[in-house]
């Protein structure tokens, strides 16, 4: 689908949706401890729904209901029982979901009953190195590395897993959650640099919801420093019965981009002190120079004259496509740091970056693992491919209704892997995009 955005500046109050990190944490949650748990959940995407797909492949049974989900776990061998049994042999597709892949990789192998995961678009090609590594020297046998579908065989052994901090949080946040359900205590020793930090903070408060405690300490391993989470086998974890998925400012963040730059945009229903890292796009509009209010669970952005910025965004890599439309909109030079992890997501986002905003008039270096923007204040518009990226489609949208002429993105349907109603909510506000 094109979608073709003309000029019009974003203006007025937008509900956040439902965090999809979140979301895919609850669900799993939800669907290994025992009894029955109504998730509140604003909202659903491709992603999430692939989370419920695999959960229900393994035996969970959840249904969609007015506020979101019920979900009724993997069978136990008692109502009160933490051993959950899976389905043996489930076949798992976790779409193109990378959270989804490497958070139910080590939940199969833990669960101990077999399985095949299986993915589509870019996810073979998205690194999951050294999970793999990790669970092979723990008693997992898996098919061949980087094909989809991976052959999961053998039960995952409890012990002590090392996974580096700078490829994916995903893996430490599986293994975090896969841990519980192990026969006897397990520590994952994160070594520095940890990259996308706050989202394993995000993890540990989803098992403090289901009444997991996790321990942290820190350790010096090879004379590098490490942090190391310790989870005990799940006793005493039990349903919350009611929990809300809080609001999501990763895709916040692409609305308060846009009241940044032109117009001006609150975002309801987020929670101004949330473990997302990304709620950070707030100090970085404003270190842009834009103007930022706060007030209960509302953020605010309205543009102010924007200079460019060196921004370091190792914690917060999905901010990265609306802090460039920003950053195209500033005048001054903007350096994107510590963003080399951005090549392992949907697509290459430091190219499809560069080559979106560049097709609308933008002037950016592209660096290994950086991105060098020159702004001159606007864009001009122009075709852009969204690259079935939907953080580029959403990107590409904010950017144009800022810039001088139209601009169509092609493939704009993507969007639905996180927000299957953003172009809805961009016309709500005031967003003029055509569909043709
Ligand atoms: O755990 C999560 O929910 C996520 C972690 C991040 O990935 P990495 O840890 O691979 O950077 C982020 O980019 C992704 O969109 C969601
Ligand atoms: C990278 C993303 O998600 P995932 O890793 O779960 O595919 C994303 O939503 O930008």
């Amino acid at each position: 689908m094109d979608v073709t955005i003309h000029p019009a500046p974003l203006h007025g109050t937008i509900p956040a949706i439902a965090s999809k990190s979140m979301a895919h944490r609850l669900l799993i949650m939800a669907a290994l401890c025992p009894g029955t748990t109504d998730i509140n959940c604003n909202a659903t995407s491709k992603d999430i729904q692939a989370t419920v797909s695999c959960l229900e492949a393994l035996g969970a049974r959840i249904a969609s209901t007015r506020l979101g989900f019920r979900v009724n776990p993997l069978p136990g061998t008692s109502a009160t029982d933490n051993i959950r049994q899976a389905i043996p042999g489930a076949h798992l597709d976790c779409g193109e979901s990378g959270s989804t892949l490497r958070f139910m990789l080590p939940i199969v192998a833990a669960l101990g009953r077999g399985g095949s995961l299986d993915g589509h678009g870019r996810l073979a090609d998205r690194p999951l190195s050294p999970l793999y590594e990790e669970l092979v020297c723990h008693g997992v046998t898996l098919s061949t590395r980087g094909k989809l579908p991976l052959e999961v065989s053998g039960t995952l052994l409890p012990g002590r897993f090392s996974i580096p901090g700078n490829v994916s949080s995903q893996f430490v946040s599986g293994l975090l959650m896969a841990a519980p359900l192990l026969s006897a205590p397990s520590e994952i020793v994160v070594t520095e640099p940890v990259e996308s930090r706050s989202y394993i903070r995000l993890t540990i408060r989803a098992l403090a919801e289901f009444g997991i405690d996790v321990g942290v300490t820190h350790e010096t391993v090879d004379g590098n420093r490490a942090t190391v989470l310790s989870v005990s086998p799940a006793r005493s974890a039990v349903s919350p019965g009611t929990v809300t998925v809080e609001g999501d400012w990763s895709n916040a963040a692409f609305w308060l981009a846009a009241g940044a730059i032109a117009g001006g945009v609150s975002v309801s229903g987020l929670d101004l002190a949330s473990a997302q890292g990304d709620r950070t796009i707030l100090a970085c509009a404003a270190a842009f120079g834009a103007r930022v209010s706060r007030s209960g669970n509302v953020a605010s952005t309205t543009p102010d004259t924007l200079r460019g910025r060196t921004i370091d965004v190792r914690d917060t890599p999905d901010l990265v496509p609306p802090l460039a439309a920003i950053a195209a909109n500033a005048s001054g030079t903007t350096v994107i740091a510590n963003a080399g992890r951005l090549r392992l997501k949907e697509s290459d986002r430091l190219s499809t970056v560069n080559k979106a905003l560049t097709a609308m008039g933008a002037s950016i270096e592209e660096e290994p693992d950086a991105l060098v923007i020159h702004g001159n204040g606007s864009l001009s518009g122009g075709t852009v491919d969204a690259a079935n990226d939907h953080r580029i489609a959403m990107m590409a949208a904010i950017a144009g209704a800022n810039a001088i002429g139209p601009t169509t993105i092609r493939g704009a349907e993507c969007v639905a892997k996180s927000y299957p109603r953003f172009f809805e909510d961009f016309r709500t506000l005031g967003g003029i995009a055509e569909e043709g």
